[in-house]
């Protein structure tokens, strides 16, 4: 699976409740285009997204669960019943929120969990180094930068945290992944020249919201 995404792009099909583009099938739709493009493989949320994307695009899917539990920080898929629903829909990597951040259900259950009862590999979605040297001992299969600037200790980082790439990639075994503000296929190339086994890119090309606005803001006059 990781030879497949080796060096590509994976993108992420994401639409929460109130995005212009929510629904399955958009998301399906988007997934279409991003193979269509080159994409390697597609990261989404959710197990209808995932059914609906399977249906149509025959690329690796990194799934992911995002939801708030009142009362804890993580919110990436943080529970064994919510990692279930999206390997049961057909993800093939299952992406975790592993930050030090509060949660229902102990890390290291859920990801052996994953490991030995789902029998699917695990991605590390972390913020810092100490979280992804944790996630790797914890026996991960990847760490991904996608949360640095989205926890208490890491807000303000630069987007995308190129140091944090920098200092996973020469400290872990497991493979890096790029993933969190990625928003020019330049700064995709940086990271793999930095070392990173594969990039992840949402809202760059997935939501039309986000990129609209950037011309918009660009063209207003004083
Ligand atoms: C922090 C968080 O909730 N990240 C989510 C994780 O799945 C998604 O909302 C992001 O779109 C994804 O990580 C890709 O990042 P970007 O859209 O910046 O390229």
């Amino acid at each position: 699976m990781l030879k497949e995404l080796e060096g590509g792009l994976v993108v992420s099909c994401q639409a929460l409740e109130g995005e212009p583009l929510h629904g399955s099938s958009h998301m399906a739709s988007m997934a279409l285009a991003a193979k269509e493009g080159g994409a390697a493989g597609i990261r989404a949320n959710g197990p209808d997204d995932i059914k609906a994307i399977k249906k149509k695009v025959d690329l690796p899917i990194i799934g992911i669960l995002k939801k708030e539990y009142p009362g804890f920080q993580a919110f990436i898929t943080t529970t064994k019943a919510d990692a279930k629903l999206i390997a049961d829909a057909g993800a093939d990597i299952i992406a975790v929120d592993a930050t030090n951040g509060t949660r229902s259900e102990k890390l290291p259950e859920l990801i052996e969990y994953i490991k030995k009862d789902l029998n699917k590999p695990v991605m590390a979605d972390v913020a810092t180094l100490q979280e992804g040297v944790q996630a790797e001992a914890l026996g991960c299969d990847m760490v991904g930068t996608t949360l640095s600037g989205y926890t208490e200790d890491t807000k303000g980082r630069p987007r995308p945290d190129f140091d944090l790439m920098e200092s996973l990639v020469n400290t872990l075994k497991v493979p890096v992944i790029a993933e969190g503000n990625v928003d020019s296929p330049e700064k995709a190339k940086k990271a793999i020249d930095i070392g990173v086994a594969f990039v992840v890119v949402g809202g760059a090309i997935t939501r039309p919201q986000l990129i609209t606005r950037k011309f918009a803001e660009r063209l207003k006059r004083k």
